[in-house]
């Protein structure tokens, strides 16, 4: 057996119940397969298995009361999956679906992620089971604090700093860094996506979605195009896609989709202007869900179906797919209609929300398919200069911040390039984000020996 089908079987042995762990080591795995006879040192050191293995998974009770007294108990988790290159770096995600296997896959992808942007940054990722929808503003206040009664006697500005994902927001960021603060009596840059208050760095909202276009953009820019007139589909409604969508509409585009996991919401007038305030307003205060955008404009509402259903089961034009929601979210189907109605572009803002066959029905159609851990890594890369703005004690205007994140998406569009053309592999971001993100986490694993 080879090298990685021999470590492929046995992760699958291991824990056999983490499909999504499994998704996400085949996919990077596979692209390694190219670096195993130009590396032999990497063979020697046993890094494929290595890298597959977290340093800690830490698993905890989070004990919280609700507004009436009941006494709840969700799970709580962060897994520090490698240090090589920096601390442990990655969001923590407060979901009803969160579990192990989950935690494990997005934590192994942050891994080459955090590299990819050329950031000192480890990978890591955590959660919990704890669902915030409907709860009360005190009852997402309570259930911070106990996870943080926990979480900080593991994380720490040189150990491991975590930030937000699905569910977590800047809210939640608050309430955890007060705790964290009254707990260890030090001021630092602990958690990333702080308010600017308290050590936030501006950019950091709207990193990911701006980074995603950003991404979109230098892949376009490979076929002489640009964004102008183009028309976006966009899946979920949170963080990634506000400033995804805000991003289409200022480079001269025309976002026409929001989701959520109620419905999705398509307005051929574009989510710009009054429309994209009043969806920035019904999501981040109102915590509403998204069929009142539908029935404050007129626009078409479809009740339990994504953004992907909806474009299979209608004549939606589309020229760039930006999937802002979550994993598996796009099915071999939904891709074939993708690449049916014209998708010229494809630029993941969600981790891994493509599954293998829409992946494969992507690049065989010759479209441009940015995977989640080169085109979403923006927000990641703010996150780090967060820390070093922390680090430094001082702040970096708008522009300096956007300026470096537009920088870093650049340089990671380029880096997929050269790797996946130096291995063999031209043209293929899959590969080469792979290849790029893993080279110098292993040769850092090399050089510091075998622990
Ligand atoms: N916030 C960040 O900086 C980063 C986020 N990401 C990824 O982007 C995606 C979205 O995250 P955020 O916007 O931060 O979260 P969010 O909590 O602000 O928004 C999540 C959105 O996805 C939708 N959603 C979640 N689960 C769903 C499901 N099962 N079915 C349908 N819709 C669902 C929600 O309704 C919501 O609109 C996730 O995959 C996350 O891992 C990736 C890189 C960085
Ligand atoms: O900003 C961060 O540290 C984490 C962002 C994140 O969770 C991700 O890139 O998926």
């Amino acid at each position: 057996m080879s090298v990685i089908n021999d470590v492929i079987a046995k992760v699958k042995e291991k824990d056999p119940a983490q499909s999504e762990f499994h998704q996400a080591v085949e996919e990077v795995l596979h692209s390694l397969e190219a670096t195993v006879e130009r590396h032999p040192e990497f063979v020697r050191e046993n890094i494929y298995e290595r890298i597959v293995e977290p340093d800690r998974q830490i698993i905890f009770r989070v004990p919280w009361e609700d507004d009436e007294g009941r006494v709840h108990v969700n799970r709580g988790m962060r897994m520090e999956f490698n240090n090589a290159i920096g601390p442990y770096k990655g969001g923590l995600r407060f979901h009803p679906s969160v579990n192990p296997g989950i935690i494990k896959f997005l934590g192994f992808e942050q891994i080459f992620k955090n590299s990819l942007t050329t950031l000192p940054m480890g990978g890591g990722k955590g959660g919990s089971d704890f669902d915030p929808k409907g709860k009360s503003d005190r009852e997402i206040m309570r259930f911070c604090q106990a996870f943080m009664r926990e979480l900080f006697r593991h994380i720490g500005p040189d150990t491991d700093v975590p930030a937000g994902d699905i569910g977590v927001g800047g809210r939640e960021i608050g309430y955890m860094f007060g705790m964290y603060k009254k707990l260890v009596n030090e001021h630092t840059g602990v958690l990333t996506g702080k308010g600017l208050d308290f050590g936030g760095s501006l950019i950091r909202p709207e990193a990911t979605g701006y980074g995603a276009v950003y991404f979109a953009m230098e892949m376009i820019a490979t076929r002489n195009e640009s964004m102008e007139g183009k028309t976006a589909v966009v899946s979920g409604s949170g963080n990634v896609a506000q400033y995804s969508i805000e991003k289409v509409n200022e480079l001269g585009g025309k976002a026409i989709t929001i989701s959520d996991s109620s419905g999705t919401v398509v307005d051929m007038d574009g989510i710009a202007g009054e429309r994209w305030d009043f969806l920035m307003e019904l999501k981040n205060i109102r915590k509403g869900r998204v069929k009142e955008y539908a029935e404050k404009f007129g626009a078409d509402y479809y009740e339990g179906r994504s953004a992907w259903d909806v474009v299979s089961e209608n004549d939606l034009k589309v020229d760039i797919a930006l999937p802002s929601a979550t994993q598996n979210e796009i099915s071999g189907e939904h891709a074939q209609a993708l690449v049916d109605r014209g998708c010229q572009v494809v630029s993941e803002g969600a981790n891994m929300p493509s599954t293998p066959e829409a992946v494969k029905i992507f690049q065989d159609s010759g479209l441009l398919y940015g995977p989640g851990k080169a085109a979403n890594a923006g927000g990641v890369a703010v996150s780090g200069l967060e820390m070093s703005q922390n680090s430094m004690k001082l702040s970096w205007s708008r522009e300096e911040v956007d300026r470096k994140l537009q920088g870093i998406m650049k340089d990671i569009h380029a880096s997929c390039l050269q790797a996946a053309e130096a291995y063999g592999k031209p043209e293929d971001y899959v590969a080469g984000a792979n290849i790029a993100g893993f080279l110098k986490v292993a040769r850092a694993m090399t050089s510091c020996g075998i622990v």
